[in-house]
């Protein structure tokens, strides 16, 4: 796989893990009401962005009625109708909510991606689904590496998947970890031993997380602008819709 458009049609063909094979195919079978003319995707959802984005935004893994249904990270669920939300209020996103595939959506320097890329019970993947998926996340940041210059981490589950990666791929993880954190911030080398690149850490937009208020929408944008700030990415803010728009 030498390309990001390579990659992802492999990512989308991978079978590797029994539970989540059959997890994604048994959500798509019995839908839920709301979607029953859906064909869902089922697959594994590869990820989404310009393949030579400065910004990597990292989640968790595909929602079983959201990206399992869309084939589109992200899209389709409660935590990426907050996330695009977020991305299109910056200048990031060509539109403010994504919806499926063929909606028109276009990201500006950001890629974005998971950790685990099929939908899993529960939104938990074990830590063996976690370790058999790394391999893609690695083929992604190398391919990515060329112009990247930060990564944002949502969630502390992607926290913890990235150091393996890094550290495989021959970046000089710090050690011990630096914890997760909203907010957290370190600069890694890379495997050169020159360029280096950021992280961010930022609390995952699940809809837990929303509901609770632990993130709220201006937190969200404000890391997202932080992490497309160290990206060295343009952002502004667009200005409210006239009344009645
Ligand atoms: O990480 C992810 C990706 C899509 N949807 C989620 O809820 N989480």
């Amino acid at each position: 796989m030498t390309t990001v458009r390579e990659l992802d049609a492999a990512v989308a063909a991978c079978r590797a893990c029994p539970r989540l094979v059959a997890w994604r195919e048994e959500v798509a079978r019995v839908k839920r009401r709301t979607f029953r003319d859906w064909e869902y995707w089922a697959r594994p959802v590869p990820g989404f962005g310009p393949p030579d984005a400065p910004l990597a935004i990292i989640g968790l893994a595909p929602a079983a009625h959201g990206g399992n249904r869309t084939g589109r990270i992200f899209t389709g669920d409660p935590a990426g109708d907050a996330l695009y939300a977020a991305l299109y209020d910056i200048g990031l996103a060509s539109r403010p909510t994504a919806t499926h595939r063929g909606d028109g959506m276009e990201l500006y320097g950001v890629r974005i991606t998971v950790p685990v890329h099929c939908a899993p019970p529960d939104n938990r993947p074990t830590t063996t689904e976690r370790d058999t998926c790394r391999p893609w996340l690695a083929r992604e940041l190398e391919l990515l590496r060329p112009t990247l210059r930060a990564v944002l981490v949502l969630g502390a589950f992607a926290w913890h998947a990235l150091w393996p990666v890094l550290s495989e791929a021959g970046w000089q993880v710090p050690r011990p970890r630096p914890a997760f954190g909203h907010g957290a911030h370190i600069r890694v080398v890379g495997p050169d031993g020159e360029r280096q690149v950021h992280l961010l850490g930022g609390y995952h937009p699940s809809q837990r997380n929303l509901f609770t208020r632990t993130l709220t929408p201006t937190m969200l944008r404000n890391v997202l602008r932080h992490g497309a700030d160290l990206a060295g990415l343009p952002t502004g803010q667009r200005p409210d819709p006239p009344p009645g728009a």
